[in-house]
């Protein structure tokens, strides 16, 4: 395993930690969530009683595999906490994500939760953000149009496409990445961002991280929001 991926999994299984007997809890999407998602199987089996919201797919299916009860918003309105992997982290806790496509339903399940642990390797924490193209979740008709809209904010959008073709989201929508290179104001740009007809979403999460958990070789570090 890679040290990258060592990190991954460290971290993975630290933040299952943080989830105690009757919690409700949103489960992220991405590489490093799977590792949460295998530990805290683990845990059920032994009689932890949790009850998960998964914010993809691929997350609800893993969750299934190991043997995490699931639910949804029509069961309940509020989560204890939400784990999930980012992209980028700043000094702030602001984040990118979205590099799975799953952008618009972690955001949903985050807001619903009384706390939001990300958990990252090393290589995620950044002085600024921006370096990673920002994901930006749109609606497919016209997308020309808002990503053309898009452009007038200083980056070139691409139409996200995984084997060749277009990548459509869990949502049934297009993602464009948009790389920044540097962005100062995060909260600014989402607005910015958000303020255009055709963009449903954006990966730019600000000011709603509570704590997240870094890895590097086999230590953890531990920020929490100050
Ligand atoms: O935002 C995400 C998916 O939409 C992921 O959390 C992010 O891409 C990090 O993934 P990984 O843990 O595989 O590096």
């Amino acid at each position: 395993m890679s040290e990258m991926d060592n990190a991954k999994k460290l971290v993975g299984e630290e933040a299952v930690k943080y989830i105690e007997d009757g919690m409700k809890v949103g489960l992220g999407s991405g590489s490093t969530v799977y590792w949460m998602i295998k530990k805290l199987g683990e845990y059920v089996e032994q009689g932890l009683d949790v009850t998960g919201v998964p914010t993809s797919q691929t997350t609800a299916q893993w969750a299934k595999e190991f043997g995490i009860p699931l639910t949804d918003f029509s069961e309940l309105k509020q989560l204890d906490v939400t784990i999930d992997g980012a992209d980028e982290v700043d000094e702030n806790l602001h984040l990118i994500k979205g590099g799975g496509g799953a952008l618009l339903r972690e955001k949903i399940v985050a807001s619903a939760a009384k706390e939001l642990i990300i958990i990252v390797d090393r290589s995620k924490k950044v002085a600024h953000l921006g370096a990673f193209p920002l994901p930006v979740e749109v609606i497919p008709f016209g997308w020309e149009v808002t990503a053309n809209n898009i452009s007038t904010l200083g980056c070139v959008p691409k139409l996200r496409q995984k084997d060749g073709e277009v990548f459509i989201s869990d949502n049934g929508n297009y993602i464009l990445d948009c790389p920044f290179d540097k962005i100062p104001n995060p909260k600014t740009l989402h607005k910015e961002l958000k303020s255009l007809v055709g963009v449903v979403e954006t990966g730019l999460f600000v000011g709603m991280t509570d704590k997240v958990i870094v890895g590097e070789g086999d230590e953890v570090e531990v920020i929490s929001k100050g």
